[in-house]
């Protein structure tokens, strides 16, 4: 069997838990989970108890994130981290190039050689804030063919919402096994260690890295309590482990790198640290599909912002003011009357970037693609391009259903820097503002 093959293999009918930020446990072997307190003076099966604390200990209750792992070794046992290439990979603060009000939108990462794993295929295209501050978020893409092999990744900076494009992932993380394919995403806590397989020949897609608060469902307020991304339908992986080095044998060392910082450290360890054999806690990876996105909207009329097309959102010490919003445009129907139907013109303080996972987007005719991106930074004007616009003006309102594409935006509240690769770029495409030339003067006074 080929790697992909073993890899399809296992990630058939995986088992879940199903909720969001609920307290889950699982145990791989039976009675390997400490029953009525979390550090018993020997844990069950000589295992190794450890809390993995995503929040400070003392953050309230409903937003603690914290985990207890049952381990085979504990995480302490390891060698010096060195510092190692970080590759097309970087980290806030992004002062390489300067933050840009021009439109910019970019074609699909080129694909890359041979023997490229997920890691070696991380691409930084920009962001905001600090890492070592816990603030604002990252924008990278990822193009890769080859399986992690003998290596881990873990990222202290913050947590990894990976949004497949094209090509399945199977991630082992030390909670277990998940499979993301297109059109779901899949998110890795921080400090949390996975390895990323194949399941098809090539992969590509977007990462959002936020390292401000962990993402959580958005309010519903007036809406109620059900509606857009349903608790239920976010997957927390069931308790897996590996015994020995990598793929369990025993000689075989694991290079196990970690992002702190913004830059990339590594260690050879003579075991796989995904030895957890049983864990309880919600500071926990988890998959979710997309479409089961329950997309509300207007049945009136008027283009409601896309605020209510929120999965995810990283909230800031400010109310309703986000460091950043995980936004989907899915299969909906438009029924507005006497309405412009697509994204209305517009200049926003948050910073939109937007990246489009499969067919189009409704406010643009051409040129933004799968695999590829646009970034409209805080106060840019943007919006339907003249194509669009012309089309929608003169469309006839009956029922309409956008089904022909799964678009999303990162919305943060600090413009994107984007890196000095993303600005030199091969596929960043000159001429975007041209989309909006030849809108006519219509005016009649
Ligand atoms: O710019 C975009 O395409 C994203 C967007 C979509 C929408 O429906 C309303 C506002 C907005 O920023
Ligand atoms: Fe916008």
């Amino acid at each position: 069997m080929t790697t992909i093959e073993q890899a399809r293999k296992t990630a058939e009918g995986l088992d879940h838990l199903s909720g969001f930020g609920n307290e889950h446990s699982s145990e791989a072997v039976p009675g390997a989970l400490p029953i009525g307190r979390n550090s018993p003076q020997r844990a069950p099966l000589g295992l190794y108890a450890e809390q993995l604390s995503g929040t400070a200990f003392t953050e309230p209750r409903a937003h603690n994130r914290r985990s207890w792992l049952y381990r085979i070794r504990p995480s302490a046992a390891h060698p010096r981290f060195v510092r190692t290439g970080n590759g097309a990979l970087s980290g806030a603060p992004f002062t390489d190039s300067a933050p840009d009000p021009n439109r910019l939108r970019w074609g699909p990462l080129p694909d890359p050689p041979a023997g490229t794993d997920f890691l070696d295929g991380l691409w930084t295209l920009g962001g905001n804030g600090d890492a070592a501050q816990r603030t604002g978020m990252a924008v990278h893409l990822y193009a890769a063919n080859s399986p992690m092999t003998d290596r881990v990744f873990s990222d202290a900076d913050g947590e990894l919402l990976i949004v497949p494009e094209r090509g399945g992932l199977l991630l082992r993380t030390e909670f277990g096994l998940l499979r993301a394919d297109p059109g779901h995403v899949a998110l890795i806590p921080r400090g949390v260690r996975f390895r990323v397989e194949l399941l098809d020949e090539s992969v590509r897609g977007y990462v959002c890295e936020n390292y401000g608060r962990p993402f959580v469902l958005p309010d519903l307020g007036p809406i109620g309590a059900n509606g857009l991304a349903n608790a239920r339908d976010f997957l927390a992986p069931v308790a897996a482990y590996e015994d020995g080095g990598a793929g369990g044998d025993a000689d075989r060392p694991v290079e196990v790198v970690n992002k702190f910082c913004g830059n990339l450290w590594r260690a050879e360890y003579d075991h796989s640290p995904l030895d957890v054999v049983a864990w309880h806690g919600n500071h926990l990876p988890y998959v979710y599909d997309l479409h089961r996105f329950n997309v509300l909207g207007s049945i009136s009329y008027d283009h409601p912002d896309p605020s209510i097309f929120t999965v995810l959102t990283s909230p800031s010490d400010t109310p309703g003011l986000a460091g950043v919003d995980f936004v989907v445009f899915a299969p909906r129907w438009l029924v507005g009357e006497d309405t412009f139907r697509p994204p209305y013109f517009h200049r926003n303080v948050m910073s939109e970037y937007m990246g489009l996972i499969e067919g189009a987007y409704d406010a643009k005719a051409e040129g933004f693609v799968p695999g590829g991106g646009s970034l409209h930074n805080m106060m840019s004007a943007h919006g339907p391009d003249r194509e669009t616009f012309d089309r929608a003006s003169t469309a006839e309102l009956k029922p309409q259903k956008v089904d022909n594409g799964l678009a999303f935006m990162f919305e943060t509240r600090w413009p994107v820097t984007a890196t000095a690769q993303a600005m030199a770029a091969g596929h960043l495409q000159s001429g975007y503002d041209d989309v909006w030339q030849g809108l006519e003067r219509h005016f009649r006074s």
